[in-house]
């Protein structure tokens, strides 16, 4: 048994780094909530410079990132935003879209590239009838995490940015792994967001900061951000703390991620070797491999029960799917690994 836990549930279970705990230690702070904690200002600062927008806002997560975002684009009663049916707003944030801001979902079917198809979003789109909500905003997901981690292509983003001005209607993405499709595209991550309103980029996940999101935008948008922020209960005083240990983390960890998109692929050619695996490496494009359990006889989660006995720790995709997500902190030796316990656990179970 490995001595250590190899954690591949998430990118989420990044722990900072040695530099991002000096950089927490030694941080210049003061109370954001008035706006004048200089460590946010400048962190906020540059990102909206690296996203190409006019200002930026650290918030808490990637969740109220979002939700921030929807209700700003949306805050007239009786709006509505397009999202995909499998996207994470729709399927992990509570519906709070709706429960908190009020706004209906019209989802779209997710492809399994994490596009929409085109035609399917402008038929989405309401025209005026007393009887309807009023669309106000479509949301994408780059990379699209149900779909294994895919990548929207500059191209295709800027397509819907298209569909949304010609109907004078908000983009908004959620870019909670954006610098993974950055990466794994070759594209700038400004230019990947260029036809965007909005986005919200994850700095907890892949990047490996502790805490927190940062949401870009216009001016306006981010002032209407931080009352939303406030509202919810977001508003943070010494917030410096948590901004300079994502900077570290933007400037150390955005370099690693093309070799967390090479372990992935490592981990699915491994897989695809075992008999009671399906696996496609070919279709891994970033940090994620779904793969599928062929025996019905055995669930995901008893595979991961048993994994967990080697202390390898996977999640659950579907019925009959496991997502293993790979990130800096995993080595190949980890990989190799992981790879072994898959096979020992299938001999166990079967
Ligand atoms: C595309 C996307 N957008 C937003 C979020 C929410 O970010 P947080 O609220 O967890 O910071 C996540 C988190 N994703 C988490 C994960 O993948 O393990 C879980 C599923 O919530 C995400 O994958």
């Amino acid at each position: 048994m490995a001595s250590k836990v190899v954690d591949l549930r998430s990118d989420t279970v990044t722990k900072p780094s040695e530099a991002m705990r000096a950089a927490m230690a030694a941080a210049d702070v003061d109370d954001d909530v008035v706006g004048v904690d200089p460590t946010a200002r400048r962190f906020q600062a540059e990102m909206a410079s690296l996203m190409g927008k006019e200002a930026a806002l650290f918030v808490p997560s990637g969740t109220m990132g979002n939700l921030i975002s929807v209700l700003a684009h949306c805050d007239v009663r009786g709006s509505e935003a397009i999202l995909g049916d499998n996207s994470h707003i729709h399927v992990y944030e509570n519906g709070g879209i709706s429960t908190i801001g009020g706004v209906h979902p019209k989802t779209v079917p997710n492809n399994p590239d994490g596009t929409m198809d085109i035609d399917k979003i402008v038929a989405a789109i309401r025209h005026p009838d007393l009887h309807y909500p009023t669309t106000r905003l479509i949301c994408l997901e780059n990379t699209h995490g149900n779909s294994g981690g895919k990548c929207l292509s500059a191209e295709y983003t800027d397509k819907v940015g298209e569909i949304a001005k010609s109907h004078g209607i908000k983009l908004h993405i959620d870019g909670a792994r954006i610098f993974n499709a950055s990466v794994a595209l070759g594209v700038p991550v400004d230019r990947l967001v260029k036809a965007a309103d909005s986005v919200s980029v994850c700095l907890s996940k892949g990047l490996g900061a502790p805490v927190g999101s940062v949401i870009v935008g216009s001016k306006d948008f981010i002032e209407k951000a931080k009352i939303l922020r406030k509202t919810l209960g977001g508003g943070m005083r010494q917030v410096g703390v948590l901004c300079a240990a994502a900077q570290v983390a933007v400037r150390d960890t955005v370099g690693k991620l093309a070799d967390d998109h090479r372990k992935a692929r490592v981990l699915a050619e491994g897989l695809k070797k075992i008999k009671h695996v399906t696996v496609d490496p070919a279709s891994v494009e970033t940090n994620m491999v779904f793969f599928d359990i062929v025996d019905p006889r055995i669930s995901p989660d008893n595979l991961c029960q048993v994994l967990e006995q080697h202390n390898v720790f996977a999640m659950p995709a579907s019925s009959k799917s496991i997502r293993f997500v790979l990130h800096y902190q995993i080595s190949d030796a980890d990989v190799r690994y992981a790879v072994t316990c898959v096979e020992k656990a299938f001999e166990e179970l079967l």
